[in-house]
């Protein structure tokens, strides 16, 4: 996909997850403070707000790894606090996760890697537990050999799409992916946005992407939120952005680092 093309979606109506009305504070350190946002079916979305705005937090919060003071998280439609354990178990192999820094167990091969989720929710023979785990691996675009690796023999582009492959173990309807390019090289970054979008056309998968990536944010996205001020300060398209006002997302998407990228130019009607 070239720069000035932005991903194409079939929009849906179905709310895969609506975080509404969420507050998150430590202690008396108030980090989200009301803030609501929504994610469509087949839909990728970029998150992006200062570093320490709390998008992780609110990651986490989503995922209910963190307690808030209010609020309301629906997953697939459903109160995640009012379902029972069985039901909230199966929303959670509903979900794929590729945290920032969790990426890989250094002890384990990819294999054995992609295979954790497999053991943690499923009872399959070992056999077929290979088979699925070897279609992952190459369905994020790793040659077979990868699988008996171990992580330290991997390049960063290889160690993220092994914990892609691991979010997608368990065919997800929707992944996390937090900061999923941080800290390749520019052509990893862009053959990684391209496999997100190609899963997302070819598995009808959503896509949360917390990112600082302009790029991504530029070719893989079909919406971006921006967090600020404890909430969702600006939503919509990439176009949306480049014709914001707020002074963070003009100065994010218009300023030095965007022109740059000759992205501001775009930024003209
Ligand atoms: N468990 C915790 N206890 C206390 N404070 C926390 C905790 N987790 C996060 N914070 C604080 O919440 C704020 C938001 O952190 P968060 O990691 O969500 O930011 P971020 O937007 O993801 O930043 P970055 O882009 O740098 O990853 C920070 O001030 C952080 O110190």
């Amino acid at each position: 996909m070239t720069m000035t093309e932005t991903a194409t979606y079939s929009e849906s109506d179905e709310i895969v997850l609506s975080a509404h009305d969420i507050t998150v504070a430590f202690g008396d350190k108030v980090i989200l403070d009301h803030l609501s946002l929504e994610i469509r079916r087949g839909e990728i979305l970029g998150f992006v707000g200062a570093s320490g705005a709390g998008k992780s937090v609110l990651l986490r919060t989503i995922l209910g790894l963190n307690r808030k003071q209010s609020g309301m998280i629906r997953l697939f439609g459903v109160d995640v606090e009012e379902t029972s354990d069985i039901e909230r178990l199966k929303i959670d192999m509903r979900l794929g996760v590729l945290f920032q820094h969790g990426a890989l167990f250094s002890a384990l091969t990819v294999l054995e890697n992609v295979q954790v989720p497999m053991r943690e929710y499923l009872d399959l023979p070992r056999k077929l537990m290979d088979e699925l785990a070897l279609l992952k691996i190459e369905l994020v675009g790793l040659p077979p050999d990868a699988a008996q690796k171990f992580p330290s023999e991997l390049s960063g582009g290889m160690i993220k799409r092994a914990a892609l492959a691991r979010a997608l173990a368990l065919d997800p309807d929707i992944v996390f992916l937090d900061e999923p390019t941080s800290g390749l090289d520019p052509i990893s970054a862009a053959e990684f946005d391209e496999l997100v979008v190609k899963l997302r056309d070819t598995m009808d998968l959503t896509v949360y992407m917390v990112t600082h990536d302009l790029d991504s944010l530029f070719t893989a996205c079909d919406r971006v939120a921006v967090l600020g001020n404890k909430k969702v300060l600006v939503e919509g398209t990439i176009e949306d952005m480049l014709k914001s006002e707020e002074p963070w997302v003009k100065s994010y998407f218009r300023g030095k680092r965007a022109r740059q990228l000759d992205l501001a130019s775009r930024a003209q009607p």
